[in-house]
């Protein structure tokens, strides 16, 4: 594997918006480094809700088709030109919210064969024999079903790869400290008056919210062309969210802070040097001739 570029990350989200929502700042910086960020998206999102009145028409293979399209557009913002759907368009269906008859569809990612897709993951991994991986923790954050699928698929993926002689050096879940959401929303509480939304979310309503001490890592974007591109991609998904930086609001109309610094636990491989949080996904990451990052 000589052609690849030396650094070599690699993504996996449940549905389009994911990506930029957790990882958007992560994504540009190491896109514009050059290493090479593949993402794989295992769903089109079909049965997401529509914000803008405009396209309220939208929805099933229509809505699927149309955030393939608003991806596509993120995925410009970032920098980022590798970007899959696993299986292919259409191979995983949207699940829906847990607990929707939706979940009973025989074709969602619900219901979907661990071993069967982590094996499409798998190639992924053999082609790009990534050294990180960034997904989900067990409950996919908040508990909706194709975010904790995509987390089985692709720890499932990572334990099958390494088996095959493709090891993944470092395995990464977006996490966000508890502190630093608290004194964010506690900004944007006294802000709201001002701002073009009604509700503030809770803290507990974010996605991987833990206590401190579990987040290993920091990508720190504030400051940087990074957080601008973040919020652009953001953007890019008009059918899912609303931003009015530094906040964002989902179809459910509750405004939570566009976090400019994103988070991670390190839950597979070696920390690198030095104390406190790690800044680099890569630390530690030796170079080899086979998996490493290039002298
Ligand atoms: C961020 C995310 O994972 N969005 C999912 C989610 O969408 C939410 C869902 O429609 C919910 O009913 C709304 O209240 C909330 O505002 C939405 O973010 O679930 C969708 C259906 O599975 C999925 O398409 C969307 O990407
Ligand atoms: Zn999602």
């Amino acid at each position: 594997m000589t052609d690849l570029p030396g650094r070599r990350l690699l993504l996996v989200h449940a549905h389009p918006d994911d990506e930029s929502i957790n990882n958007g700042v992560t994504m540009a910086r190491y896109a514009a480094e050059g290493a090479h960020v593949t993402l794989v998206t295992c769903t089109l999102g079909e049965r997401g809700e529509v914000i803008p009145p405009g396209l309220a028409h939208l929805s099933g293979a229509a809505l699927g088709g149309h955030r393939r399209g608003e991806l596509a557009d993120a995925m410009r913002a970032l920098g980022v030109d590798d970007f899959r759907l696993l299986g292919g368009p259409g191979r995983f269906a949207d699940s829906g919210m847990m607990g929707l008859s939706d979940n009973d569809d025989p074709g969602c990612l619900w219901q979907a064969d661990i071993d069967a897709a982590a094996t499409l993951l798998v190639d992924v991994i053999r082609e790009v024999r990534p050294q990180v991986l960034v997904t989900y923790d067990p409950n996919g954050g908040y508990g909706h079903p194709d975010h904790i699928q995509a987390h089985r698929i692709a720890m499932r993926a990572v334990e099958l790869a390494a088996e095959a002689g493709c090891p993944v050096a470092k395995v990464y879940w977006n996490r966000v400290p508890r502190s630093h959401l608290e004194d964010a929303f506690a900004r944007l509480r006294d802000e709201l008056p001002g701002l073009p939304f009604d509700k503030a979310a809770e803290v507990e309503d974010v996605p991987g919210v833990v206590d401190d001490a579990l987040v290993t890592t920091e990508i720190r974007g504030d400051g940087t062309p990074y957080a601008a591109a973040k919020a652009a991609a953001m953007r890019a998904h008009a059918t899912q969210i609303t931003v009015a930086e530094p906040y964002f609001v989902l179809s459910n109309d509750l405004a939570q802070p566009l976090l400019t610094t994103e988070y991670y636990e390190l839950v597979r491989g070696e920390r690198g040097a030095g104390d406190g949080r790690e800044s680099d996904l890569f630390a530690g990451v030796t170079a080899t001739s086979e998996h490493g990052v290039a002298p």
